[in-house]
């Protein structure tokens, strides 16, 4: 008996010890450490490190008002990043929960980081919630698993490919206006309408299911994505999280039940076709296809299990139409307020299209919109962080990181900076990126980097952007788009989209997607213009993050 107790007594000290190893005595040597090495930042706070400072000043900062129509939004978005760069310096140490974190917004470490092929470092293991909206999908994955989506994912985003896609893209944005026809004089949520629109485009260029067909699966992964939001900040601790479940858990395994059974049922479809037609390996030549294709292949390396065509399918659908929604929106929202621009836009387009329809060798011919897209992606990221793991003890730029030690990049704080931008950074100033004039990442490529950089920069770039040149020439031909007085300028970092790329996701974390949401409104019709009236909402912006109609006022 005695011994028994012994034996229990030895294993709780073992295990106080353990514990105290990790919750104190680890994050306060390596905080030592770091701070030996130059590396400043919050004081370690037992269990929580930094993240309750963290969401105090990001609860202070969004209940502050913005100043009128101000793009000045690192402060309001990344309030801690502002307020502790300015007192540590470019880069400096917080600590998510126990776990280290260097916040880097230096672009020369950036880059560094970025362009890593040698896995010093990796995408790190993405919180449990964003595991269950992506999977090990295309956005998470890692090694060989990541270079075997990689390349199948290159494939079907390849510049012939895409061409393909774009009589699906236009015929997206053909039935948006069309419903925008019956809402002339009607108030309507821009941002809405572009979710819609992506869905649909992504529905029929990915999958070439009509956007019904995908619904279902988009309104789950929505739903999912808003939880990863909440959850975020949570911290979590294995045993306990499996025995002891939230309620948000419970829904998040629901939900990811759910969406497995939905999209094996469309992989279920593309095989029984192959089978009634009896056309051998001929699965379909979208994204879709490609991937059952690959369930399929001869090569057991190269072949996809079905837990890997669902995960693509989710990251897919996922990545690409938070991102590209968040874009436009954005996009809309400054040319509604810069007019000269918006003008410029239309000239520009009327000049080269007239009434006709984008085709493929116009795109690359609107310069003027391509200008303000890059300013638009520049002021408004729709991924406004990225995160990174080490992997192993490493040197970046002057600083010596253990193994371990996760890095948090804020492409945001890189596109604010006044040291690269000058001290009109604040400013819409499209005319910046003519060539000529440009010179920020003449000095450092990760200068901007809406798109990431290296290996795992966005495979979905030259879409997303093909998209919005279309959708806004389309849009630019037929409405006016003014601001509403009664519009609200309130940019959120809401969506977790952004935490996954940001983060992991991109939607790396592209944390709680930083979405941007407002209204407008249809007034009356100028010939063959309508104006369109941005009424008030919150703008979200997505560094990974959205939020639920619900959270609209008027
Ligand atoms: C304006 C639109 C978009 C923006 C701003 C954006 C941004 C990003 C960023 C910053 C990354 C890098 C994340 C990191 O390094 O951790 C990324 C990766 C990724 N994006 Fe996008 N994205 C956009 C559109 C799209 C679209 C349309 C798709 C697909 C249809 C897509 C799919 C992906 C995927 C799969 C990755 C992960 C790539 C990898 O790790 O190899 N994105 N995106």
């Amino acid at each position: 008996m005695l011994l028994v107790l012994c034996f229990l007594f030895v294993c709780l000290l073992l295990a106080l010890i353990k514990i105290s190893n990790k919750l104190w005595w680890s994050p306060t040597r390596l905080q030592h450490l770091m701070r030996l090495r130059g590396i400043k930042g919050p004081s370690y706070r037992f269990i929580h490190g930094s993240t309750k400072e963290i969401l105090t000043m990001q609860k202070e900062a969004m209940a502050r008002p913005m100043p009128c129509l101000s793009h000045d939004i690192f402060p309001k978005l990344q309030p801690h990043i502002h307020y502790w760069t300015n007192l540590y310096g470019k880069n400096f140490l917080q600590w998510d929960g126990p776990q280290a974190q260097l916040v880097i917004t230096e672009a020369e470490l950036i880059k560094e980081v970025l362009n890593d092929r040698d896995g010093v470092y990796s995408k790190g293991k993405g919180k449990a919630f964003f595991k269950k909206l992506l999977g090990d999908g295309l956005v998470i994955s890692q090694g060989e698993k990541w270079a075997k989506v990689r390349k199948l994912a290159n494939h079907a985003f390849h510049a012939e490919s895409l061409k393909r896609m774009i009589p699906a893209m236009i015929e997206g944005v053909e039935s948006m206006l069309e419903r925008w026809k019956h809402l002339e004089g009607k108030e309507i949520e821009v941002y809405e309408e572009f979710r819609f629109l992506m869905s649909e485009v992504i529905s029929r260029t990915a999958f070439g299911s009509s956007y019904l067909e995908g619904k279902n699966i988009f309104e789950m992964l929505m739903k999912l994505a808003l939880l990863a939001s909440r959850n975020f900040y949570e911290q979590t601790f294995p045993v306990i999280s499996t025995v002891f479940k939230t309620e948000d858990q419970i829904e998040s395994e629901r939900l990811e039940k759910r969406l497995r059974e939905s999209i094996v049922g469309l992989i279920k479809k593309r095989e029984e076709k192959v089978v009634i037609s009896g056309e051998e390996d001929n699965f379909g030549s979208d994204f879709l296809g490609l991937l059952v294709k690959a369930r399929h292949d001869v090569n057991e390396n190269q072949r996809f299990s079905v837990d890997d065509v669902v995960d693509e399918c989710k990251t897919f659908y996922f990545t690409g139409q938070e991102t590209t929604n968040s874009l436009l929106a954005w996009t809309v929202l400054l040319l509604a307020i810069h007019t000269e621009w918006q003008e410029e836009a239309r000239k520009e387009v009327n000049n080269l299209l007239g009434k006709q329809n984008p085709k493929p060798d116009d795109l690359i011919q609107l310069k003027t919109v391509s200008l303000i897209i890059n300013e638009s992606l520049r002021l408004y990221p729709p991924v406004v962080s990225m995160s990174r793991k080490v992997e192993r003890e490493v040197r970046l730029g002057e600083l010596n990181l253990p193994a371990n030690m996760s890095l948090f990049i804020s492409n945001l704080a890189v596109h604010h900076d006044p040291q690269i931008w000058g001290e009109d950074v604040h400013l819409f100033k499209p005319e910046r990126f003519s060539p000529g004039v440009f010179k920020a990442t003449k000095n450092n490529i990760a200068a901007f980097v809406p798109f990431g950089f290296g290996p795992r920069n966005c495979v979905g770039s030259n879409f997303a952007i093909m998209q919005a040149k279309i959708a806004l020439a389309m849009i630019l031909q037929r409405y006016t788009v003014t601001l509403s007085p009664a519009y609200v300028h309130s940019p959120v970092q809401k969506n977790p989209c952004l935490k996954i790329l940001g983060d992991g996701v991109s939607m790396s974390r592209v944390g709680e997607n930083a979405q941007t949401r407002y209204s407008c409104l249809l007034v009356g019709s100028l010939k063959c213009a309508i104006e369109i009236v941005l009424r008030k909402r919150d703008l979200l912006l997505s560094g990974g993050s959205s939020a639920s109609p619900g959270e609209f006022t008027r």
